[in-house]
């Protein structure tokens, strides 16, 4: 299978070709992405997948997943009971409004949490047959998918407001009726102002996780910390500087925030003022704060008005810069060389997604900084040779936070989700950097090491449960890496007896 792979010259081409092997045989899928996680983790998660959802329709071969529309307002239950798994555990949702940094894709946004399961299987080892992927189909006002002949969806413009709302709550009613309270359910590329209201209003009622908010933020969180080896000091001493104010922006700033309070013992409002934010009009500065969104409310400090990032680096002079705008080459050549001539070793992080969207490539962070950058992007990128050394970006990605986390969540029957479990995951991740990634300037762990990965992230969330008393699975595992570890599928095939 590798073989065959291997010969299609286009990325594309492969994911059919996973796709495929994905219903045809589905243990051989999971050996396959689990034993090349590597090489085949481009493929069957971002950047191909991004171009998957762009072009659902004229890709498409059989259905996967659960679709519920409007259209089925008042029996989503009955939706739920025509999928033939009856033990579900994870459910990851989305509605297609922000699929990665590409926009409305409406219902062609199901590529995402078909591939964010299968990574929950390959990285995170949660059984397939308890994996769901939903899409909402509330309509898209992507108006060239709405006049596409191969669009899926409903043609008609998004629903909003009271309508939106009404199908969502009786989306998560009947996923808590039907599954139990122990059901995850990870929300999944929802647009900012429905993801951050979701999140606050089933948050208290149900196990959720806002990936986009909350796995983003634990995955930069980790590699903060694990940076802080190689440039000395503690978080406390940085200088932030986010280059948009949406889900990951303002999940990130808060969680990098409540690590620096726990770790100072200094207020939250406190260790926010170290973290600034620009959006599209801006810097974020109280002068505007009449006409901010909520989850912008908490950054608006006091300065005067600046309306670029060039003119923000060199006024607020960070020592870490953050791209989470989902807007490509916005970290210039005048941005990254602003910020080498304030640090020795800047912090540069250019994490929207697809490749295509990320603020600046690997290449020009390594160039344009002259080897001194500490570099990750969401997306990956190839090593980069620059004056006769090499240099190896890491990839920041929620992926290595969520398989892990969910994993942790489900082996402890965790009823609900608490920030410090997002801060132990980060702090098990940082753990897992070795000695040997330091050196190759990596503040991430190789993909490779993986399934080790999530069960050391899964052992600490649980534990966190435990301490926290959000754990119903009792007793307590004595070691939790080695049960998290024994309830890991592995797609061996059994013996005939
Ligand atoms: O899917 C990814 O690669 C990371 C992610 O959640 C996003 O960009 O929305
Ligand atoms: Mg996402």
């Amino acid at each position: 299978m590798m073989h065959n792979i291997r010969q299609y010259q286009l990325p594309l081409q492969k994911y059919m070709a996973m796709t495929d092997l994905q219903e045809m045989n589905e243990r051989l899928f999971y050996k396959l992405l689990i034993e090349n996680v590597e090489e085949l983790l481009p493929v069957v998660y971002t950047p191909t997948v991004g171009e998957a959802c762009q072009k659902y329709g004229s890709i498409f071969r059989r259905p996967q997943g659960l679709f519920i529309s409007l259209k089925e307002k008042g029996k989503i239950l009955e939706v739920l009971k025509n999928w033939p798994q009856r033990n579900i555990q994870v459910i990851v949702v989305t509605d297609g409004e922000r699929i990665l940094g590409l926009g409305d894709l409406g219902c062609q946004g199901m590529g995402i949490p078909v591939g964010k399961l299968s990574l929950y299987t390959a990285l995170g080892g949660v059984r397939p047959s308890a994996c769901l992927p939903i899409t909402i189909d509330v309509g898209t006002n992507n108006e060239k998918l709405l006049e596409d002949e191969f669009y899926i969806g409903l043609r008609q413009k998004r629903a909003t407001g009271q309508e939106y709302a009404e199908l969502m709550h009786e989306f998560m009613s009947a996923v808590k009726q039907h599954y139990g309270e122990k059901v995850l359910i990870q929300f999944e590329d929802f647009a900012n102002h429905n993801a951050f209201d979701l999140l606050a209003k089933y948050g208290t009622t149900h196990l959720v996780f806002n990936d986009d908010i909350q796995g983003t933020a634990s995955v930069v969180l980790a590699g903060l910390i694990a940076a802080q080896k190689l440039v000395g000091g503690t978080l406390a001493d940085h200088r932030f500087l986010f280059l948009g104010a949406g889900e990951a922006g303002t999940g990130i700033a808060e969680l990098i925030a409540l690590e620096i309070s726990k770790q100072t013992n200094a207020s939250l409002e406190e260790a926010r003022k170290n973290i600034w934010l620009v959006d599209s009009k801006g810097l974020i500065v109280s002068s505007r704060k009449e006409s901010l969104q909520h989850f912008k409310k908490p950054w608006a400090h006091e300065h005067e008005p600046i309306r670029n990032l060039t003119d923000a680096v060199n006024a607020i002079k960070p020592t870490v810069l953050i791209g989470t705008s989902g807007v490509g080459r916005t970290f210039t050549k005048e941005v990254v060389k602003s910020m080498a001539s304030l640090n020795e070793r800047p912090i540069i992080l250019s994490l929207s997604n697809p490749t295509s969207q990320s603020e600046c490539t690997a290449e020009e962070a390594y160039t344009w900084s002259q080897g001194r950058a500490i570099f990750a992007s969401g997306s990956p990128f190839a090593p980069v040779q620059y004056e006769g050394k090499v240099f190896v970006p890491g990839q920041a990605n929620n992926a290595y936070i969520f398989p892990g986390f969910g994993l942790g969540l489900i082996m402890s029957g965790t009823v609900r989700v608490h920030d410090d479990m997002l801060l132990a995951a980060s702090e098990a991740l940082a753990a897992q950097v070795t000695r040997e990634n330091f050196d190759k300037g990596l503040i991430y762990p190789p993909f490779s090491n993986i399934r080790k990965i999530s069960a050391h992230i899964a052992a600490e969330v649980a534990a966190k449960a435990y301490e926290l008393g959000l754990a119903t699975r009792l007793p307590q595992p004595e070691n939790l890496v080695k049960y998290a570890e024994s309830c890991m599928y592995s797609p061996a095939y059994r013996n005939y007896r």
